[in-house]
């Protein structure tokens, strides 16, 4: 079927307590016993964070939280070794301004539908996730990462010569501190499972096979508490950045659009998927 805003999206059934939806990049598998969907990231190589991607992360968002049988959501990635790569640098390289808005737009739209939403929250941290994807991770209520030092997390946008925006700022600081994030965003640090367990950047650090069960195990956890007493929490604790971006958002994305337009931008991030494709090579 074709959703309202011409994405694609196949149905099925896979048992009477289990559904699923999925769309290029997106896959759910909603538990109807357990009210749990499993949100899955399915864009080879390494789940960067295209147009596309952003679009159908937030419609497929939008649909479980219109869904009464959905109190929670695991986010995940169906690639070995990889979270999310961030976003997609070469959405943010060669095209004009018109698609540099649009694609800001739609990271906007996702982000407020992932920080502000009033499901239980869950990031299954089964890879590396730098920049945009340890935003992801962030947005969420709790995150458990895979035990694997090969894997990183952090927000390490000036090793590519751009900068983290404020919405990016303000949450890595309501997550690990003032101090911390200064430092973690001026140096674009990435951490280790374990140095990020540290930092508070990630609240638990679990053998690879068991990142999925433990996240079921904690969601049951928040379950337990009353929803409209844990939603109307959230909404204060978050209220405040949410209100911050939307009050300032086409300023946002107008900011975004001249700094992303630079020619010393642009050139900094053909050298670093320059750099990126070499080491893949
Ligand atoms: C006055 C100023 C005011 C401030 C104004 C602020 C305005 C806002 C400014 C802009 C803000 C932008 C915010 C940006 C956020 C981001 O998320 S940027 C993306 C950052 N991501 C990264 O740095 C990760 C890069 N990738 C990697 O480190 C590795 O790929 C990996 C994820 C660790 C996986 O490694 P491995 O498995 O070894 O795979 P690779 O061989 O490296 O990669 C496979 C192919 O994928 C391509 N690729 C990787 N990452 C990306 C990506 N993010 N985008 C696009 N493509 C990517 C890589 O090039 C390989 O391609 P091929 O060689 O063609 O196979």
């Amino acid at each position: 079927t074709l959703s309202p805003y011409g994405v694609h999206q196949k149905h099925g059934q896979i048992s009477n307590q289990r559904r699923q939806f999925s769309n290029t990049y997106i896959s759910v598998e909603m538990d109807d016993a357990t009210g749990v969907a499993v949100m899955k990231m399915k864009r080879p190589p390494v789940n960067s964070l295209n147009l596309e991607l952003l679009t159908e992360f937030a419609i497929s968002l939008e649909k479980l939280e219109i869904d009464r049988g959905c109190r929670g959501v695991i986010l995940t990635s169906a690639i070995p070794k990889i979270f999310s790569a961030g976003l997609d640098i070469t959405e943010m390289c060669g095209k004009n301004a018109d698609h540099y808005g649009e694609f800001w737009r739609a990271l906007q739209e996702m982000w407020l539908k992932l920080y502000g939403s009033n499901m239980v929250t869950i990031a299954a941290i089964n890879g590396s996730s730098p920049a945009g994807g340890c935003l992801l991770a962030v947005s969420c209520d709790y995150r458990i990462m895979a035990d694997n030092k090969k894997y990183t997390i952090g927000l390490n946008e000036t090793q590519l010569g751009i900068v983290a925006p404020f919405w990016f700022k303000d949450i890595m600081t309501d997550t690990i501190g003032h101090r911390a994030t200064e430092r973690s965003l001026e140096l674009g640090m990435l951490y280790s499972p374990t140095d990020a367990l540290k930092i508070g950047l990630v609240d638990e650090v679990v053998a690879e096979d068991k990142v999925l069960s433990t996240a079921s195990a904690v969601m049951a956890q928040w379950f337990a508490v009353p929803d409209h007493a844990r939603q109307l929490t959230k909404s204060m604790m978050r209220k405040p950045n949410l209100d911050r971006l939307v009050t300032h958002r086409e300023a946002d994305i107008k900011n975004f659009v001249s700094f992303i337009s630079r020619d010393s931008i642009q050139k900094s991030l053909q050298i670093y998927m320059e750099m990126l494709k070499k080491k893949g090579s």
